[in-house]
Parts: C-alpha cells; sequence; structure tokens
C-alpha cells in the first residue's frame, strides 16, 4: 500500500510530505528532488514569491546513502520568507500589542472570490482569511512535486515509466499538437517559457500572459499528462473506486484551481459516432497495436499498455489584481476583494504538479499489481507478468 500526507502552511516554516509504501533501493538524491521543485518554478506568469523562493530540501527521512530504505519517507521544504512571518505564524502565542504592530498581521475581512477565503472562513469558524488562505495557497503543491519525485524515479527504475506534462491550451489559446512526434524529452518542453509544444501557440500565449500582466487580470489553461512505458493491467473494472481513470481525475481534481479532468479525447468522444471513438485493434509487432489513441490509455478503467494521456483544465488565478467584488465580512458592506501579491498565470507550473499527481497514482496502481519491498523484486513481479501476457500472445506494440 503506498500513502502520503503533505502538511505546512504558504508562510509558515516549511511544507513537509511523508510517503510510506515506496520500495527499498530507489535511487533518490536531494538534487532530484531540487530539480523537480526548480521545474515547478518555471514558468511565464508567475509571481514576484517564485523569483526568489529557494524551495531549501532537507530529506528528513527513509533515505541513505542515495537510496530508499523502504521505510516512510519525509521531505521537507523550507520556506524561504519564514523569518518575515515567523511572529504572524507563530505556533505559540504572541502578545497582541506585537501583532497589532505587525501591517503583515492585518485582518483579511474581504475574501477574493475564486478563493477558499470565504468558503474556509464559513467552515473553520473564522473571522478572517488569513488562516485559510495559508493552507489552501498552492504552496503546498511544493510538498506534492517533491514525493511526487520520488514516485518518479521508483516508476522509471522498476518499470521504465515516464511521466512528463506540457501545456496545451491557455486563456482558449490552444497548441496544434497534430504535427509532433509521439514521444517528446523533458529538455525540449522545459525550454519553453509556457511548456508548450507548439511555438506559435506558445509566442500567443506568452503575449496574453504579458497583457493581462498590464492589465490586472489573470489566465486559466490547459494541462496534459503522458505516461510512456505503462503496461497494461493497472486499475481494475470491478469496483468503481479501483478504475485507474477514477484514480487518475480524482487525484488532478485534488490539485488546487483544477476544475476540470478528460482521459485522452475525453469531451470530444461524446460529440462523434462509435466508429469515430475508439481504438481498433489490430495485430502488430509480436503481439497487438492500435490504430489511433483516442481513449488515453485505459479502457474498463484498466490501462491498456498505450501512452496514458490526461488533461486537467485550471480556472484563473483567484486573486485578481483589478480586484473582484466581495463584501467586507466586519460590516457586510459591498466592497473589493484584498489583493496581494500573486501569479498571473501558473498553468505550466500545474502542469508539473499534474505529473507528480499522476506518477503518485501509477506507482500506487503498480504496487497493487506487482507489489515488492525493493525495487529489484518488483521488476521480477513486472517481467514475469509481461511474459505472462506475451504467452498468450497480448503483448502491446506501442
Ligand atoms: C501552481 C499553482 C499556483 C497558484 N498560484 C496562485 C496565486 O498566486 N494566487 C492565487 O490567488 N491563486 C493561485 N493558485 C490557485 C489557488 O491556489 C486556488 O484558486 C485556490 O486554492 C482555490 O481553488 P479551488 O477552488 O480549486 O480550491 C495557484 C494554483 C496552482 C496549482
Ligand atoms: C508560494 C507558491 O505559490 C503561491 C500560491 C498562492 C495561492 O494562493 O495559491 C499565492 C501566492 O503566494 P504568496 O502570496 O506567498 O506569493 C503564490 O506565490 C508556490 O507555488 O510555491
Amino acid at each position: 500500500m503506498l500513502r502520503y500526507l503533505t502538511a505546512g502552511e504558504s508562510h509558515g516554516r516549511a511544507v513537509v510530505a511523508t510517503i510510506e509504501g515506496i520500495p527499498s533501493h530507489v535511487a533518490l538524491t536531494s538534487q532530484d528532488v531540487s530539480a523537480a521543485l526548480a521545474r515547478r518554478r518555471l514558468g511565464a506568469g508567475r509571481g514576484a514569491r517564485m523569483q526568489f523562493e529557494a524551495d531549501e530540501v532537507t530529506l528528513l527521512s527513509g533515505i541513505r546513502h542515495g537510496q530508499t530504505l523502504g521505510s516512510p519517507i519525509t521531505i521537507m521544504i523550507g520556506n524561504t520568507e519564514w523569518p518575515k512571518w515567523e511572529q504572524v505564524m507563530a505556533p505559540d502565542p504572541v502578545p497582541a500589542d506585537v501583532l497589532a504592530g505587525l501591517a503583515r498581521n492585518a485582518p483579511l475581512t474581504r475574501p477574493r472570490p475564486g478563493h477558499a477565503d470565504l468558503a474556509g472562513m464559513q467552515k473553520y469558524d473564522f473571522d478572517e482569511a488569513r488562516p485559510v488562505l495559508e493552507r489552501a495557497s498552492a504552496r503546498e503543491t511544493a510538498a506534492r512535486v517533491a514525493i511526487g519525485r520520488v514516485a518518479q524515479n521508483f516508476l522509471a527504475q522498476a518499470y521504465g515509466i515516464t511521466v512528463l506534462s506540457h501545456v496545451v491550451e491557455i486563456g482558449g489559446i490552444k497548441a496544434d499538437l497534430a504535427a509532433f512526434p509521439r514521444m517528446v524529452d523533458l529538455p525540449q518542453i522545459d525550454a519553453d517559457p509556457v511548456r508548450c509544444l507548439d511555438p506559435r501557440a506558445s509566442a500567443a500565449m506568452q503575449a496574453e500572459i504579458e497583457a493581462c500582466h498590464v492589465e490586472g487580470d489573470t489566465l486559466g489553461g490547459v494541462v496534459e499528462v503522458v505516461a510512456w512505458g505503462c503496461p497494461p493491467g493497472l486499475g481494475s473494472h470491478t469496483q468503481g473506486d479501483r478504475r485507474l481513470d477514477a484514480r487518475l481525475a480524482g487525484a488532478l481534481m485534488g490539485i488546487q484551481a483544477i476544475k476540470g479532468v478528460e482521459l485522452g479525447d475525453g469531451f470530444e468522444l461524446a460529440r462523434v459516432r462509435g466508429s469515430r471513438a475508439h481504438d481498433e485493434i489490430q495485430p502488430g509487432g509480436s503481439g497487438i497495436e492500435r490504430l489511433t489513441q483516442r481513449s488515453g490509455g485505459t479502457e474498463g478503467g484498466i490501462s491498456t499498455g498505450e501512452v496514458l494521456r490526461v488533461r486537467a483544465a485550471m480556472k484563473p488565478i483567484a486573486t485578481v489584481p483589478r480586484a473582484l467584488r466581495t463584501i467586507d465580512t466586519l460590516t457586510g458592506e459591498p466592497t473589493h476583494a484584498h489583493h496581494q501579491r500573486s501569479d498571473v498565470c501558473a498553468v505550466p507550473a500545474a502542469g508539473v504538479v499534474a505529473e507528480a499527481m499522476v506518477a503518485l497514482v501509477l506507482a500506487e496502481a503498480c504496487l497493487e499489481k506487482f507489489g515488492g519491498d525493493s525495487v529489484g523484486e518488483s521488476r521480477r513481479n513486472y517481467q514475469g507478468y509481461l511474459r505472462q501476457v506475451a504467452e498468450r500472445g497480448l503483448s502491446v506494440h506501442v
């Protein structure tokens, strides 16, 4: 069983994540985790914090001399600004007169539409938004990306699975993907300022982000996560909550500001006839192959062995500089939402987070199917299963 938990506030001392169930002997260093976190900071449209946030990584448990031990892995990511927030976010009581003198501690009573401010105040009985936004903030996604990298190393080393993401849409501008090769590499994607593989769309997206920046507005978009090397047989048709597509959708919808998920051609499949919707099967290689890749690599909630492809739609950033209408919860009077520094567009970063979530789902599904307490054992079990599929003549030629 694989399980994990994150903790920490955006302006607290640190965010942390613990993951349990990763087998032993996965090669992993703090440089790997730092590199993953650096990718999350990338992307046109990110705000001031991402310029200076250093994401200080400490591997607290579960790793020794560059290898996992099979015990719980804990990763801590220090928040660069902690010294400035130490009193505002102090776990122990701070004298009222000290707090009153801190501009940063001014009560946030003008909740932002689209953020967690108001719903969180209602639910947790707070008279201002600070205690809510500190945890609602996508700062938390740094912790998920850190353990996502652990999962990615495990997937690559045990099964040869590669997970990566790219941006397919920002602010209504769509990438033209028709001409792209089936396998693209990460440096190629990360070299683009919005992590988009279509140079023309990328330029238009960057211009739109800049226009929004100037006009005090914000943007959302769509990311696609692709996984190569997934074997057939992950997930199960036998129960709704075991379906791989359901688990992927849940994991992606769990990312801040993600409002829609589709597998493969998703919603488009609802608009065409069955004869144009499914992936026909023919003999290929020493087994079978598909003529198209519309399903996104799952059928019946089980991976088919085709390339896995899943998209997530992100709503625009809620902290709109041209502040939206709201009420002051102190007076009940109409006003405009509080505004602080924020991202104009975080779609490229959301792609990196989505990659981490897909890697965590796949790692869990692989461990369910193949088990193993060490990478070597997981790999042997996996190879035995591939032989079984081959003996039936059902190997997938991708
Ligand atoms: C990588 C990333 C960065 C984000 N940056 C900001 C930001 O700077 N300002 C903001 O208001 N929302 C930002 N968001 C979105 C909020 O976290 C999100 O809108 C909020 O949690 C409420 O979303 P929900 O309705 O989906 O829960 C970001 C989201 C992600 C995934
Ligand atoms: C800190 C991160 O993103 C933050 C996500 C976020 C939000 O409301 O979600 C608001 C901003 O926080 P701050 O007010 O501290 O600048 C972003 O910078 C991060 O991604 O590491």
